[in-house]
């Protein structure tokens, strides 16, 4: 008979189903527990908060880690009749939603949007199932209590843990944002094959454990090359359904032109950046409109757009980061849900997104087999269609070609994680992240 010591944290413990009535109602008599049947299993999930050295409670079975195993987290452990209050109030089916880094500065912006209703609407209970690094875990405690505190309505699960296999668990989106920050001294390459890795796992733990429709945004830079590893470590689950965040970029792109041209930003559509999530990316000004008009009729002076315009978006990152000490975790946060929604919800007649993703099959002649901004519409159902009637001019093509070069270069860099063979490391040294100056 094993003797688990329940510390004053919260301890997951798993039980076959004889085990279940001597356990609930013993552990339920002596202290504040929770309990719940896990369905469709013999397993239940029972939390408990007690003392530091209580009472050690004689319990027939093994006991885990609370570290190493995605677990509910205080308040979340307690039951609720989601199926009775979606009877009253028409709401729609529980959803899983995965965030890794989730302790992280970008997390702590979009968790909480997440939470409030504000990305998959009013009717939607939320499960969040927050990834965290060891270094990270107390701190991503910290993120469950503020959570807890916020009493939202909709989320009804939260569990955090460190091992990607239990906390993707049948989740419906994974948001990967955690990954290493480049610092000082730190090449791309090195970067590519650390954050690689975390990518590589993450792919394998989705392809293992995730629903077989989940949607993947990869956040965590390089997050091109990074949605491809994820994605060849994912053969189960569409290539098409991983993307890597390039609205931030879009996003800024739109409020430069309005500037420029003394409009609003809602007045900007039809906005597409190209290629890789770095300084070679390539906000298009060709095919975007202002007021539904092409952009070049809008603001004449033309060479602001080729040379000032272009790089201001590729560099506003680094610009940021350099009036603010840190990076744009609050833009990133908003442009992750407008990407999500973008998914989540029809896209207005006429106009399009851009998003990472997969180019197999892609109409521009881009080459085939890397991850790759590119204008998308969707009807709302979580996919995506490609945009056919784009233009392109020799400018447009120049840029393009440089940030493929770029992007097909990274995944030279990383083909041991993408089971292509051995990695050859000639990336172009000119090029980094946004965020880099
Ligand atoms: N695509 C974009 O538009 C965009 C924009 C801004 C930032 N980013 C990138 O997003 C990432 C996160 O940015 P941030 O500001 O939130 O960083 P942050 O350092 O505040 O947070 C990252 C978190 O991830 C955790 N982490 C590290 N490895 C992990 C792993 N293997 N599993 C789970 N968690 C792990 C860390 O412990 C940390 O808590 C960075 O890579 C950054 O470059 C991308």
């Amino acid at each position: 008979m094993a003797v688990a010591e329940l510390t004053p944290s919260y301890t997951k413990i798993h039980l076959h189903s004889s085990e279940l009535s001597f356990l609930s109602t013993r552990l339920f008599n002596q202290r504040q527990c929770a309990f719940r049947p896990l369905p469709k299993t013999q397993h239940a999930r029972i939390s408990c908060s007690v003392a530091p050295n209580q009472v050690q409670v004689p319990i027939p079975v093994q006991t885990e880690d609370p570290k190493s195993k995605a677990d509910c987290y205080g308040v979340f452990c307690l039951t609720y009749d989601l199926k009775a209050e979606e009877e009253t109030r028409s709401w729609k089916k529980l959803i899983n939603i995965a965030v890794s880094g989730a302790a992280g500065m970008i997390s702590n912006h979009l968790l909480f949007k997440i939470a409030s209703g504000e990305v998959f609407g009013p009717d939607q209970p939320i499960a969040l199932k927050l990834l965290g690094s060891e270094k990270s875990f107390q701190a991503l405690e910290g993120v469950a209590m503020e959570l807890e505190d916020s009493l939202f309505p909709l989320l009804r699960e939260v569990s955090i843990g460190i091992d990607p296999y239990e906390v993707f668990q049948d989740v419906e989106w994974a948001l990967l944002i955690g990954a290493k920050p480049r610092g000082p001294g730190l090449e791309r390459a090195d970067l590519l094959d650390i954050n690689g890795n975390i990518f590589a796992e993450q792919g394998k733990a989705l392809n293992a454990v995730a629903s077989r429709n989940v949607k993947v945004i990869v956040v965590g830079n390089p997050c091109n090359t990074n949605a491809l590893i994820c994605l060849k470590n994912a053969p189960n689950i569409p290539a098409k359904n991983f993307h890597a965040l390039t609205r931030l970029d879009e996003n800024r792109a739109k409020c430069q032109l309005a500037l420029k041209a003394g409009v609003f930003y809602d007045k900007v559509s039809n906005m597409t950046i190209w290629g890789n999530h770095s300084t070679t990316q390539v906000p298009d000004f060709l095919n975007a409109r202002i007021n539904g008009l092409p952009v070049k009729d809008v603001i004449k002076d033309h060479k602001w757009l080729e040379e000032e315009f272009t790089v201001k978006v590729q560099k506003r990152g680094g610009v940021l980061i350099q009036k603010w000490g840190r990076s744009s975790a609050a833009s990133t946060s908003v442009s992750i849900v407008d990407a999500i929604r973008s998914l989540v919800t029809p896209t207005p007649e006429g106009d399009w997104f851009s998003s990472g993703v997969y180019t197999n099959g892609n109409p521009y002649g881009i080459a085939e087999d890397i991850v790759f901004s590119m204008p998308c519409r969707s009807k709302g159902d979580g996919d995506y269609e490609l945009v056919k009637d784009v233009m392109f001019d020799a400018f447009l093509r120049k840029k393009i070609s440089k940030s493929e070069a770029e992007l097909l270069a990274e995944k030279r860099c990383v083909a041991h994680l993408t089971g292509e063979g051995v990695a050859v490391c000639d990336l172009p040294d000119d090029t980094m992240l946004p965020g880099e100056m």
